[in-house]
């Protein structure tokens, strides 16, 4: 197999240089696509592990307050629900393999394990609802990036209570309550990005 990337150059008008035909070689041979969905698969991953090292404690709390929700509903949204899940799910199984990508460099199995489980699901959600539109005006970005946060915590907040026989009220005062603020802020952001970034490509 050859490849056609022969060339010709002329140089100065007086000789020209011909290089060979590049012959294939064994890099040709792996898909295009699949390399771009992986990169971008483990590239959201790697961007949710960054972003969970902006970890503020919460006082009376187990979880902390983390740019992770920010990450892993942006990723869902960029990447579509079959890479944006897969996505969540590399980052699911490496922390919990022992990648120390969870919020301030942990890993493992913490009380706030089932948030991460629910980002499995929130980046299939948000990821199927940009597919159809809802990445595409702020208001719809709040609409589904709050739909994504509910993924999270209903997977969150019965996580927490088992792992720490903490009654439901108790869970949510500790688990949802202390976060609405900052998950509004990261929706807001993203209600900017998305929208933004879109309008930047059509201008293209
Ligand atoms: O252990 C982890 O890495 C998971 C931390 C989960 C933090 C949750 S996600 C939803 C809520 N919003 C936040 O900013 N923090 C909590």
């Amino acid at each position: 197999m050859v490849n056609l990337r022969s060339s010709r150059f002329r140089l100065g008008g007086t000789v020209t240089l011909a290089l060979a035909p590049r012959r294939t070689v064994l890099a040709d041979f792996v898909p295009g696509a699949l390399v771009r969905d992986l990169t971008l698969v483990v590239a959201g991953a790697a961007l949710t592990g960054l972003a969970a090292q902006v970890a503020l404690p919460i006082p009376g709390s187990p979880v902390p307050l983390t740019g992770q929700t920010f990450a892993a509903l942006l990723v869902g949204a960029a990447l579509g629900w079959q890479r944006g899940a897969t996505s969540m799910l590399l980052y699911l199984i490496a922390g919990v393999a022992g990648v120390p990508w969870f919020q301030g460099g942990t890993s493992g199995a913490p009380v706030s394990l089932g948030y991460v489980v629910g980002f499995v699901f929130a980046g299939a959600l948000v990821g199927a609802l940009a597919g159809r539109g809802g990445d595409r005006t702020p208001l719809r970005v709040v609409g589904t990036m709050a739909l994504g946060n509910l993924a999270i915590y209903s997977v969150g907040v019965p996580w927490l209570m088992a792992a720490t026989g903490m009654s439901l009220s108790k869970a949510v005062a500790v688990g949802v309550l202390p976060f609405l603020l900052g998950d509004a802020l990261k929706i807001a952001l993203a209600a900017g990005v998305l929208p933004g970034t879109w309008a930047l490509l059509r201008r293209r």
